[in-house]
């Protein structure tokens, strides 16, 4: 079975706006609410993809049960752990720019921690678990690597999709699959990435350190494929981006939804930049006719 783990669930909250004015009144024009957080993204765009998962992590109070009613009217199993404190609202303001405010997250007692790793150690080498999104500000800093150490124990391969200090905590540890954007990446080896060499380099230094697959994505430039073996380029189809938010977790979504089903890193590798650029192109996540129309749009060349 696959496991998502959304340690920082969100609603995130859309707003559409023309000329945002700071300090003054600006009124949206077009809103929409949505289940949100990195692993939970991953969860609604697997069920799409034809995948079942089952969702983890900490939920709480009346903006925690809006997330369990979404997910349940789409059909996805889960297992959160209620905090009785509030699942954030993340703000994403739509302008000119896309800004977004997220929320720390909440009060995750030990008791809740400690069920949360337990669930985590039930789970068996023929599962995947996929960690995604930030830690809540209330917990240890160290709980990627303390979820890395349990998978590492158990032989469970982990897909871990985060930056900054989680990212960085599993460097050197044997993990499936780390797929950081161009800036995470460079942020971690203390660089600016500038072209898609340097990001299959820098990818490399990845797999050299224990992760097996990389994805290094790089908005609408592209993305780079690297495991021991391979470094592939991806284009992006061409369209119109109408929302990033949940595409880089849909790059997730869709490549393990590939290699769960057999397919080969090449295919697993168009299908995740495909899922990418359909949610890209939406304004929620994306639907399975988008990706399968966008894959034939994707050429992978070697990088050299
Ligand atoms: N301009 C674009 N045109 C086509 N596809 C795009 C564009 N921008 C992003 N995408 C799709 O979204 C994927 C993820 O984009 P990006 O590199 O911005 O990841 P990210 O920063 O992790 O995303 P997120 O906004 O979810 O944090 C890309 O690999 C691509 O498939
Ligand atoms: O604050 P985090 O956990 O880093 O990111 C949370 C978040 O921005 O990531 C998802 C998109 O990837 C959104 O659904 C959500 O609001």
């Amino acid at each position: 079975m696959i496991y998502t783990c959304t340690l920082n669930p969100s609603i995130d909250y859309i707003m559409h706006v023309d000329g945002f004015q700071a300090g003054g009144l600006t009124r949206s024009h077009k809103t929409f609410y949505y289940p949100g957080g990195k692993g939970i993204n991953v969860s609604r765009v697997m069920e799409r993809l034809g995948v079942s998962t089952i969702a983890l992590g900490f939920i709480g109070n009346f903006t925690g049960q809006f997330i369990i009613n979404s997910l349940e009217q789409e059909g996805i199993k889960h297992n959160f752990i209620e905090t009785g404190d509030y699942t954030r609202i993340n703000v994403k303001l739509k302008g000119e720019q896309e800004s977004e405010i997220n929320g720390p997250g909440p009060n995750v007692s030990e008791v809740q921690l400690t069920q949360l790793l337990d669930q985590v150690r039930s789970l068996h080498g023929e599962d995947y678990l996929i960690l995604a999104g930030s830690v809540p500000s209330s917990m240890p800093k160290d709980f990627y690597n303390q979820i890395a150490d349990i998978c590492l124990q158990k032989n469970i391969p982990l897909v871990a999709d985060t930056s900054g200090d989680a990212l960085r905590q599993l460097l050197g540890k044997q993990v499936f699959f780390l797929k950081p954007n161009e800036h995470e990446l460079g942020e971690l080896f203390d660089t600016t990435i500038s072209s898609v060499e340097e990001a299959a380099y820098y990818a490399r230094k990845l797999v050299e350190q224990g992760a097996k697959h990389v994805i290094v994505s790089m908005g609408g430039k592209g993305a780079v494929y690297v495991d021991s073996e391979h470094k592939f380029y991806a284009n992006v189809p061409k369209g119109e981006v109408k929302n990033s938010v949940g595409a880089g977790d849909s790059v997730v979504s869709g490549f393990i939804a590939a290699l769960s089903q057999g397919k080969s890193v090449e295919e697993a590798f168009r299908d995740g930049v495909a899922t990418g650029s359909a949610t890209a192109f939406q304004d929620d996540l994306c639907q399975k006719e988008d990706v399968d129309r966008l894959k034939e749009e994707i050429n992978i060349s070697p990088i050299i």
